[in-house]
């Protein structure tokens, strides 16, 4: 059995009936019938199980020529054409890395996830210090963020190596044969990899969305996809109800939802995951907020934020519940030394690891919040490593897959991302939006 992933939902005091447990067996079975909403995005379901050595292999090639010729490789992309590179890079890396005088990898860093003047500004002059690259990320090839952002990247890459050698050093990450960005790096001769049509953004950590920034960035991709396709089988039909974390997880939350508590925070007690909240929030967020219904996604990062938020969740409004991922091993040791005058009144944690007090915080406030009426569920993994995270990326989407059936959308659309984009088309006065753009203005 996977071990990768335990679940623990003793904390909920959730019952799971036999009812609820036929409702997550039927929509997992669902998702690998084909049959259900949404199903020409259902290409993540078996991603793992069908990545294959050579495209493993044509990914690190391509990483390894932008390694060669780059220290900074600027990865491009909004949502899910940004927040799994994050995600994975965020966890994988000593978050001191860049005070280190010797850089064995090329720094990663990420552009047009917004449309900030400053961000822009001050990343394209501390890229004047470095040699650079670029990777431009984007299923339909249209979206407005990451195509500004790369208009000006390829600019600056063009005036300083010239447009042959901008196309050594831009690869384009797109659909096979749609929009913009497919258009115009056929057009320039950039290198491209496809994501494939039937995976939707969100979904599409596993694919080269994903692996190439992280191959980039030194992470072990092979281990990534290991971990994800142990998960695959771990989850996959068939599996016993009780021996299947996704489905226990999406169970548990279907029944919190209708009980009432419409709110989960994910959170961690390790500031490397922080971004895993933000990948999963795009994925729950996306996925199931939809038809005035949903559980609204939300994150803390600890201990950091029981500082700030902990006050709310043990007494504020009981609409929440806690899912927290929990790291049984740390790969370092740091003990807290005892001190001969004690003046701060800490000799009583003398010879304890730090591990140890995060743990002891982990468990006191699992049981305070829980005694506030905020069940909680525990993920626990055993480490934070490539072939792990591989896994619980994989375990999220499955267990959102079967969340959204339970909860009766189709999981795999968005529709409501696109009433913010005509409004700000029309006020831009994109063409096209002639009649939009003057209705707005008269409203503003
Ligand atoms: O990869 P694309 O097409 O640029 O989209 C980026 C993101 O924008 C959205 O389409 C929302 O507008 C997300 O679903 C997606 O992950």
């Amino acid at each position: 059995m996977m071990k990768n992933v335990k679940l623990d939902i003793a904390k909920t005091g959730i019952e799971i009936s036999a009812d609820i447990e036929a409702k997550a067996q039927a929509a997992n079975a669902l998702l690998h019938s084909g049959k259900g909403a949404g199903n020409d995005f259902l290409g993540w379901v078996h991603l793992p199980s069908s990545i294959s050595e050579n495209e493993i292999d044509a990914i690190r090639k391509e990483a390894a020529k932008l390694r060669s010729k780059a220290d900074v490789v600027v990865c491009i992309g909004i949502g899910g054409s940004y927040l799994g590179a994050k995600a994975v890079l965020e966890a994988m890396s000593d978050p001191f890395k860049l005070l280190h005088k010797e850089q064995k990898d090329p720094t990663v860093i990420f552009a047009g996830q917004n449309i900030s003047e400053d961000y822009t500004a001050e990343l394209l002059a501390a890229l004047k210090e470095h040699s650079i690259a670029a990777i431009v990320i984007s299923k339909s090839g249209t979206t407005t963020e990451p195509a500004i952002a790369f208009r000006l990247i390829k600019a600056e890459i063009e005036k300083r190596y010239g447009k042959k050698e901008a196309a050594e050093r831009i690869v384009a990450i797109t659909d096979k044969a749609r929009g913009a960005l497919k258009t115009l790096a056929t057009q320039e001769g950039y290198p491209t990899f496809v994501i494939p049509d039937d995976v939707g953004g969100r979904f599409s950590v596993l694919t080269p969305v994903g692996l190439l920034p992280l191959a980039v960035a030194g992470v072990d991709i092979a281990a990534l996809v290991r971990g994800a396709q142990e998960m695959e089988k771990a989850t996959a039909e068939g599996v016993a109800f009780k021996e299947n974390p996704a489905a226990v997880y999406a169970a548990v939350r279907n029944i919190l939802y209708n009980g009432g508590k419409k709110i989960e925070i994910l959170g961690s007690y390790e500031p490397k995951l922080q971004y895993i909240n933000e990948w999963w929030k795009q994925l729950y967020g996306e996925s199931e907020g939809k038809q005035g219904k949903g559980i609204f996604p939300a994150s803390v990062t600890l201990t950091a934020d029981l500082h700030s938020m902990g006050q709310y969740i043990q007494d504020g409004e009981r609409t929440l519940f806690e899912t927290i991922i929990s790291v049984a091993k740390p790969a370092a040791e740091v003990l807290i030394e005892a001190d001969g005058e004690n003046l701060d009144g800490l000799n009583f944690l003398a010879g304890k690891r730090i591990s140890e007090v995060n743990r002891m915080a982990e468990l006191g406030v699992q049981l305070a919040h829980v005694d506030g009426g905020v069940p909680n569920i525990r993920i626990e993994i055993p480490e934070i490593s490539e072939s792990v995270i591989g896994g619980l990326l994989y375990f999220f989407e499955k267990a959102c897959g079967i969340s959204g059936y339970m909860l009766g959308v189709n999981p795999f659309d968005q529709p409501g991302v696109e009433a913010y984009k005509k409004n700000m088309f029309a006020l831009l006065d994109k063409p096209g939006y002639e009649e939009a753009s003057k209705a707005i203005k008269a409203r503003l």
